[in-house]
């Protein structure tokens, strides 16, 4: 482009500009107002990762913000509060509806339910008041129920001039109640309260597989006031089956059937299962190496155990069978150890892998062909195409991964920080990793570019289920490079069908004990253009073994890993629910949380379920909008506006 032609363009954006700026005024109201906006304190950024499909937990973090709703009502009333009613008030908060519940039938008379509803709203109020301090009071209103605006906002800004507060709260909240809207203004407080006090979420990946609803996880990520993803490795599983890649589709129902969660194909994506259903059934009986995991909540009958069984057997092996052509036809993958069917002596039932030859157990290869190992028979590529199909069609589906679209990227770099699942492939030198793919050669953040590129390549082209775009999705579940899964192969196969626990070991790739160094984390700051000295890494991916005495604030605070823990598969390996993170104007505090018991417990018992808070760092200086990313866009918007004025106005 010419000097010209960027001087038009920039008269034409001005000439747009000063349609919806018409008069001198409202440019300036608008410069003064973006300006305010620089000099608040940042809004408080929540991390949680590797959900796994754990949606009450997760319930549970979102509603109580990590504890800060529970900070805030601790700086308001702890002099004035009893810790029990301190308890029920975050009860209430978290869980409006129910706790509102078993709060009412406490009460014996009209009246004194009444004098409880005057002082539980007028305590929101003031909650409120306090949670939104940081904000304007146009953001303010957006988070307010809408049928409500009015009337809170004459209880926060009209009340101070009258000389009798509690009067005047009290002919209104007395309005409120005899028109039975209380209950209704209750709820709707909270959930004011639980918006104000996380100004943004992130979620750092892992949102499916393992638990039983990622579905009502992304419903709720969908209806969040804001929101971005990393995607994690289970996550892009899910958008390459749904992109048209057969292997990742065989992968997520495999999984689903080992955690006893077809349903979640079933009854909440709406996949037809009956045809891998019939196949199980015709080709495969009781193995115990594919026996479902169990639920604690749900027992499973002793016929249901076994169809599961069944199924998990059929899919496992067309599973098997699918990754064989893509090693093939992708020499750049470098995967060809991992070509385990060929690999198998059928007559000894052996296989030799990594130069060690181990005896199979439990096998089911009831339709494989030995000349021939991952030729699919008929019945199961007929299986797998109606699956593939049916999984395209399904609307809900359709709705999730375009919102995980959307929403989701393989990084983020975010106020200074860098947001990522896995890892940055490096060697054990600390030098980043090259991958080949097309023909050229990419490593760092050109790699994990590509990376993205092709899986938005391939959602873009459902039709295609063999091109190198859909053929990489899965090696980002499974590849030597991959950054999402940050291991050199997944053993699978051997931990299906080989005893020895030795063939089972996944070795992970340099970076997680290298990024114990914050030379080596400033390095990879530096890789994505962010400041070493002020930026860090949030990775999630890798449960923190505490028990061990690993600590998630690693490299001098340049690392954070926050996985989440809510996986319960894994809580004993970790000793701990595992970790989120708060970023507010003052610093970062990471939060550990105790195993999420019901939601019960904490409306009975009070009981949040968290633990420490850990202080990472506090900040020299208290942050404001205009040092974060939102800030710099503003800025823009306000010497935009400044050539407005200078352009249209001023002479
Ligand atoms: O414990 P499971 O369900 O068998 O899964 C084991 C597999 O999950 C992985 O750990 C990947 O999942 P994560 O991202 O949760 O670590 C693989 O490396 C491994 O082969
Ligand atoms: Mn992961």
């Amino acid at each position: 482009m010419t000097q010209y032609d960027n001087q038009n363009l920039k008269e034409k954006y001005l000439n747009l500009l000063a349609e919806k700026f018409d008069e001198e005024e409202k440019v300036a109201t608008e410069i003064i107002n973006l300006q305010s906006i620089l000099d608040l304190p940042k809004g408080t950024e929540h991390f949680v990762s590797d959900l796994h499909g754990e949606y009450h937990a997760f319930q549970h973090v979102l509603r109580n913000g990590s504890g800060n709703v529970r900070a805030k009502i601790n700086d308001i009333f702890k002099e004035t509060h009893s810790e029990e009613q301190i308890s029920e008030l975050a009860a209430l908060v978290y869980y409006p509806e129910e706790k509102l519940k078993l709060i009412k039938n406490q009460f014996e008379t009209k009246t004194d339910l009444n004098e409880w509803y005057i002082e539980t709203i007028q305590q929101m109020i003031h909650l409120i008041s306090y949670a939104s301090s940081k904000y304007t009071r146009s953001k303010l209103r957006k988070a307010l129920p809408k049928q409500f605006v009015y009337i809170i906002e004459e209880l926060l800004y009209k009340s101070n001039v009258y000389n009798n507060k509690t009067t005047y709260y009290e002919t209104i909240v007395q309005k409120v109640i005899s028109l039975g809207q209380s209950d209704k203004l209750i709820i709707g407080l909270a959930y004011t309260i639980q918006q104000l006090v996380v100004d943004h979420l992130h979620v750092v990946g892992d949102i499916y597989d393992r638990g039983p609803e990622p579905d009502k996880i992304m419903e709720t990520l969908i209806n969040y006031h804001s929101v971005d993803i990393q995607w994690g490795n289970h996550d892009v599983l899910w958008i390459g089956a749904y992109a048209g890649s057969k292997v990742c589709l065989a992968n997520i129902l495999r999984i689903c059937a080992r955690y006893d969660n077809l349903d979640i194909i079933e009854d909440a994506y709406g996949i037809n299962l009956r045809p891998l259903v019939n196949l199980a059934e015709k080709y495969y009986g009781d193995n115990p190496a594919f026996y479902p995991k169990e639920h604690t909540e749900k027992k499973l009958s002793a016929d249901e155990k076994l169809q599961i069984t069944k199924i998990h057997q059929a899919i496992a092996i067309i599973q098997f069978k699918l990754e064989s052509p893509i090693i093939k036809r992708r020499p750049s993958f470098d995967m060809e150890e991992r070509l385990v069917l060929e690999k198998v002596d059928y007559d000894k039932q052996e296989i030799t892998v990594y130069g060690h030859t181990y005896p199979l157990e439990n096998t089911c290869f009831e339709t494989i062909d030995r000349e021939n190992p991952a030729h699919l028979i008929e019945e199961e590529e007929e299986v797998i195409n109606k699956l593939l199909l049916s999984v395209q069609e399904s609307e809900k589906l359709k709705r999730h991964m375009n919102f995980l679209m959307k929403k989701g990227n393989l990084y983020l770099k975010y106020n200074g920080n860098l947001l990522i699942h896995g890892c940055i492939p490096v060697d054990e030198h600390g030098n980043m990793e090259d991958m080949e793919i097309d023909g050229k050669m990419y490593s760092g953040r050109e790699l994990l570019d590509q990376f993205e590129h092709h899986i938005r390549e391939s959602f873009s082209h459902k039709n295609e289920t063999d091109d190198l775009s859909t053929d990489l999705i899965w090696y980002l579940w499974t590849g030597k490079y991959s950054s999402l899964f940050g291991k050199r192969a997944m053993t699978t196969f051997e931990r299906y069908f080989i005893k020895d626990k030795s063939s089972h070991k996944e070795v992970k790739n340099p970076y997680y004990y290298l990024r114990e160094d914050s030379e080596m984390c400033r390095k990879m700051l530096e890789e994505f253009d962010l400041d070493p000295e002020q930026g860090r890494i949030i990775n999630g991916h890798t449960p923190v073994k505490e028990i061990d005495g690993e600590n998630p604030i690693k490299a001098n605070g340049k690392m954070i890993v926050i996985d989440g823990g809510f996986s319960k598969a894994y809580q004993s390996t970790t000793g701990i629910a595992g970790y989120t993170l708060l970023y507010n104007s003052f610093g970062m505090q990471l939060v550990a949380h105790k195993h999420f018991g019901t939601k019960e417990n904490v409306l009975l018992n009070g009981a949040d379920e968290l633990s420490v808070r850990r202080v990472v760092d506090e900040e020299l200086e208290r942050k404001k909008v205009r040092d974060t990313n939102i800030g710099a866009k503003l800025q823009e918007e306000i010497n935009m506006l400044q050539e407005l004025m200078s352009y249209r106005y001023i002479d």
